[in-house]
């Protein structure tokens, strides 16, 4: 499984998770799941992130984990150790690009320009997240990049949202979108698991 294939696998929509309480992992993960989705992002913001990641992973393996928020190369080796499938950043430096190279882990770096790409290509990546992809001109900004970067294909994060969502998800160099919208952090507090399933399987257009 490469960085494409984890893109692909993700759309419509990866889940841009923060769980704060680790019994929050599993109803959550199989509620988004119930709505169609098996690629999650899980963010580690969380104390209990790695932990999450490590308990999903074992309960659905069929299911596509990864860290997100990786900042350095130390919580890329952290991640990978927890069963990380792949590991998401909001920026790329060459410490992590060199770091997931060593510990052989498909790593979705976040870019924010041409510049950004072009060093990420520079690794054989050619699968990325836009970050903070509205901030960063949204849909115009990827139809500038596709001019240079026709083989690149991107996961806008940042700003996604049930009104824009398709839009993006219509250009040819978009496999996916990351959000939070999908999990909100209130509807996770609350155990409103079926309102989850809900929003998820809206988008997907998939429920089990
Ligand atoms: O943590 C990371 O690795 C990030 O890249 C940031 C997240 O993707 C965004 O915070 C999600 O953005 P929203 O959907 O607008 O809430």
């Amino acid at each position: 499984m490469n960085h494409r294939d984890v893109l692909n696998r993700a759309n419509p929509v990866m889940p841009v998770m923060v769980i704060e309480q680790i019994e929050q992992a599993l109803p959550l993960a199989q509620a988004l799941y119930k709505g169609g989705i098996e690629v999650f992002e899980i963010t580690l913001r969380s104390e209990c992130a790695l932990e999450a990641i490590t308990l999903i992973k074992k309960e659905m393996p069929q299911c596509l984990v990864g860290a997100g928020t990786v900042l350095n190369p130390q919580q890329l080796q952290q991640a990978s150790e927890a069963g990380s499938d792949f590991v998401l950043t909001p920026g790329l430096t060459e410490a992590l690009l060199k770091q997931s190279k060593e510990v052989d882990i498909p790593l979705i770096p976040g870019v924010a320009s041409a510049g950004d790409v072009m060093l990420s290509l520079s690794y054989g990546i050619d699968a990325m997240k836009l970050f903070p992809a509205t901030v960063l001109g949204g849909e115009a900004m990827l139809k500038a990049l596709s001019g240079p970067f026709a083989e690149v294909t991107f996961c806008p994060t940042g700003g996604i949202n049930p009104d824009n969502y398709q839009s993006f998800l219509q250009l040819p160099n978009v496999a996916c979108v990351g959000g939070s919208w999908i999990a909100p952090t209130s509807f996770v507090n609350e155990g409103r698991w079926e309102d989850i399933t809900r929003l998820a399987a809206e988008v997907t257009g998939k429920a089990c």
